[in-house]
């Protein structure tokens, strides 16, 4: 093996936080490196840096040799490193040919259509990563474009891939395959680093760990001998708390009912198709599946954001079917939406105004038409303590925090708050292991005092966790329905990869 990159001495400071301090990081051609670290560790920083996109203000980059020019991700990407985020950079509207061919300017040779096309086919062959190269973006899963970002990578010329939490969007199957395309990539003397919080995952195909902890390096070791439990440790510190058991109670009165509710997608799509089934209160029914199959549509239709196109949805008996976003909040439905930075936060506004925004004008917030900012900023210290936000402050802006710790602070007003009803849509998107046991807890308290939840999730042991009822969502209709005691992974994963029993009536 020979060094492939070396970071030296990486420091990055925002304000008073420490976000990167005198961080080493060294990968080996043909390495698959993961690292890992609790929300707010500095995981994104150092590897914006890698990427340019932020400018480090201490320490030096040798890549392939030669000191790579901090702050410019034109220099990295000439320099053959690649970086595929969370939130693609394709154009939805084109084909996946001339996305790539996009993609080729300032870098690669030009090739004609045709040959691009056929460089995709092998490409694609070569490392599982199969696609039509004449499909239109939008008509993709996500599953699909992400490979279509790698692809755009690799054929770029990439020897160095960063990947951001990249499973968090994958079904099972598409899990395996991504991670066979990532051994496939090493194979070849090319070095992979990748940000999650999926510690099986890193077990499987890293060969090295790196973990950090409050911006300093923690630990680089070797995957050989380390287990779920030995990495959990060393991301915080100390051995991770068990899950608090959980007790059963009977349900109580029925609350929501939903009857062959149908909604459309933007182009007109029919996404989600004749869903039915009730909620009562104390009671967490739990909705599996893989995003892509109506769950956006069936949470931004609960929440009155879209419009169904059939069917009805009554809340304690009345039909609010035509309610909208401001009437379904005022009757006690509060909604987490996956997108937390888009929707969930405002994100120039600062933490305090965020945990309030959607009761200012009430009391404890307000009295008489006047904001009382004691209060606010007491409920905002004891919301951000309760949910262990790493923040400098609660009067910062929203944007300055880590993306964990943002999905944080709207699952602390949303939950904080006590609904009626909460609709939450992957609420532990990005979350790292300890948050996500928490949040599971806090879902479970607010059924325990009464609350109904609806709880959208592709982690089936999370779904497991939560869920008294557990239904499986797969190309817009329900497909199964389970109480708790039937569930078990192998049934939900044959209902998810559609070869489920039956469509609930
Ligand atoms: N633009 C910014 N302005 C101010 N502070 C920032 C900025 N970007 C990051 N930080 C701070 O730097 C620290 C590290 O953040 P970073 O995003 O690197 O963490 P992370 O390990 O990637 O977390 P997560 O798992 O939640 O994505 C956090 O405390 C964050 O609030």
């Amino acid at each position: 093996m020979s060094t492939m990159l070396e970071m030296r001495g990486i420091s990055k400071t925002y304000g008073a936080v420490r976000a990167n301090r005198d961080i080493d990081l060294t990968v080996q051609r043909g390495e698959i490196v993961g690292l890992l670290g609790e929300n707010g560790s500095g995981k994104s920083t150092l590897m914006k840096i890698l990427f340019g996109m932020v400018r480090p203000d201490a320490g030096g980059i040798v890549y392939q040799g030669r000191e790579l020019a901090v702050g410019s991700p034109k220099g990295a990407l000439e320099a053959g490193i690649a970086m595929i985020h969370q939130h693609f950079t394709l154009v939805e509207a084109m084909t996946v040919t001339d996305n790539l061919m996009l993609g080729m300017q300032g870098g690669g040779a030009w090739l004609a259509p045709a040959a691009m096309a056929q460089r995709i086919r092998e490409a694609g062959q070569r490392y599982g990563l199969a696609i039509d190269p004449d499909a239109r973006v939008e008509s993709l899963a996500l599953g699909e474009k992400q490979r279509v970002e790698i692809l755009k990578a690799i054929l770029r010329g990439a020897d160095l891939l960063i990947l951001d939490e990249p499973t968090s969007i994958l079904s099972p199957p598409e899990i395996a395959q991504l991670l066979d395309f990532l051994k496939r990539f090493r194979a070849e003397g090319r070095a992979v680093i990748f940000i999650t919080h999926k510690l099986g995952e890193v077990l499987e195909v890293a060969d090295q760990v790196v973990v950090l902890r409050d911006g300093q390096v923690v630990g680089a070791q070797s995957t050989q001998g380390a287990t779920r439990q030995s990495l959990a440790r060393l991301m915080v510190g100390r051995d991770p708390a068990p899950a608090a058991a959980r007790v059963d109670t009977p349900p109580g009165r029925e609350r929501l009912r939903v009857e062959g509710l149908g909604a459309r997608d933007a182009s007109g799509v029919q996404r989600l198709k004749d869903v039915s089934f009730t909620l009562r209160a104390g009671e967490v029914l739990a909705i599996a599946g893989i995003d892509g199959n109506g769950q956006g549509e069936l949470a931004d239709t609960l929440a009155g954001i879209t419009r169904a196109s059939g069917g009805a949805v009554f809340l304690d008996g009345v039909d609010i079917t035509r309610g909208n976003a401001r009437s379904r909040l005022a009757a006690g439905i509060a909604y987490l939406p996956a997108d937390r930075s888009g929707t969930s936060l405002v994100q120039a506004m600062s933490l305090e105004d965020n945990l309030m925004l959607r009761d200012a004008d009430q009391a404890p917030y307000s009295r008489a038409g006047v904001i009382d900012r004691r209060t606010a900023r007491r409920i905002a210290k004891e919301r951000l303590a309760q949910f262990n936000v790493r923040a400098a402050s609660s009067i910062v802006a929203a944007r300055t925090l880590s993306g964990g710790n943002q999905q944080k602070v709207a699952l602390a007003r949303e939950i904080g708050r006590a609904p009626d009803i909460l609709i939450a849509f992957q609420p532990t998107w990005g979350l790292d292991p300890d948050s996500t046991r928490f949040v599971i807890q806090r879902v479970l308290a607010l059924r325990d005092a009464g609350g109904a939840v609806i709880y959208i999730s592709s982690e089936l042991e999370e779904v497991l966790a939560v869920g008294d009822r557990i239904a499986v969502l797969s190309e817009g209709s329900l497909v199964d329905m389970l109480d708790r005691k039937d569930a078990d992974i192998e049934r939900l994963g044959l209902a998810l990869a559609g070869s489920a029993s039956k469509k609930v009536a």
